[in-house]
């Protein structure tokens, strides 16, 4: 490709206007969440493993959470299993659970450590069932209306919630410049498989890593308000305020919840972002323009 002088010149200025980024970043660990919904184009799947390589050129050290859950809707409606959401979790019954650990741990896992690799990376697969990566217990959801004396239990299925990482495997991988790549499978005291969702192990395994940054790509432009605008900079009482009155449902609740987690867990900032803009990861690290909701344990200013 030849450039003609005010797209080289142009080129250049963002380069290096990217630069304090850089220093600021080098040597920290960046956990990414990669959405189903964000992996549906082949565009976006490539500017997504060109931005994981060029972090991992320029010293900074991604590890990549990656979720599945259009890609296990569509082999369960092949197989005619019917399929629905509680709170933005799967309901899981046993054969679902196989069909969830064949498409993220199989499918979806491999398709990404290829793509990586292809563009110059070294990308290693792994479930949580690898070195006991994420050590799960069983998820217990419940319910209470201002009717009910106490509250209602939901059985969910095989869905699960972290208890504990190895984190030893991932900075050993991190150490020997491997680019590791996790999908959200927990593995239980048993050896039981457990469905969890992926932004959840997104969150627990940045707060194990002590990350600089959680980045949750998803298929939205942020977390919004009921007029559509984008919020960024919020405390935990106005999320909690936006989850009471119905503004925040379905698949942002993992997303929001485990955001806010993680900041009080010692990660210093979440990002929601939208993994529909090309080099979503890229222009949220190296530039001022970041896109989408982004939380810290510091008050808005
Ligand atoms: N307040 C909100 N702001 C933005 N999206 C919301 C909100 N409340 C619910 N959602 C829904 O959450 C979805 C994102 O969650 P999900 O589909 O699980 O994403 P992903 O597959 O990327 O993890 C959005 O597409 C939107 O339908
Ligand atoms: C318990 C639960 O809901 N697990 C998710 C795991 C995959 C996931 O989280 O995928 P996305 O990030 O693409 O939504 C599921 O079964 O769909």
């Amino acid at each position: 490709m030849t450039l003609d002088r005010d797209a080289a010149s142009h080129v250049a200025e963002v380069l290096s206007e990217a630069l304090p980024y850089i220093r600021r970043f080098v040597g920290k660990t960046l956990v990414i969440k990669y959405g189903g919904n964000a992996m549906e184009s082949e565009e976006l799947k490539t500017g997504f493993a060109r931005d994981i390589v060029l972090m991992k050129a320029v010293g900074i050290n991604p590890v990549v959470v990656h979720g599945g859950g259009p890609q296990i809707g569509d082999l369960l409606k092949r197989l005619s299993i019917e399929s629905h959401f509680i709170d933005g979790m799967r309901v899981t019954d046993s054969a679902t659970m196989d069909v969830v650990e064949m498409v993220l741990g199989g499918q979806v896992n491999k398709d990404i450590v290829n793509l990586i690799n292809r563009h110059g990376g070294s990308a290693i697969g792994l479930t949580g069932k690898d070195a006991e990566l994420i050590r799960a217990k069983k998820l217990t959801v419940s319910r209470q209306t201002p009717e009910m004396t106490t509250p209602e239990i939901i059985d969910i299925g095989h869905v699960g919630e972290v208890v504990g990482v190895n984190t030893e495997l991932l900075n050993m991988l991190v150490r020997g410049d491997f680019i590791p790549v996790i999908a959200p499978i927990g593995v239980g005291a048993n050896g039981e498989s457990y469905n969890i969702n992926a932004d959840l192990v997104a969150g627990k395994v940045a707060e194990a890593l002590k990350a600089e940054k959680l980045m949750l790509l998803t298929n939205i432009a942020g977390l919004m308000d009921k007029q559509g605008q984008v919020l960024t900079g919020l405390t935990t009482e106005q999320v909690n305020e936006l989850i009471a009155d119905g503004t925040i449902y379905g698949g942002m609740l993992p997303k929001i919840k485990c955001a806010l987690e993680a900041v009080q867990g010692g990660v210093n900032s979440s990002h929601i972002i939208d993994g529909r803009v090309p080099n979503a990861v890229l222009l949220e690290i190296f530039t001022d323009s970041g896109v989408g909701t982004l939380i810290t344990n510091r008050k808005r200013a």
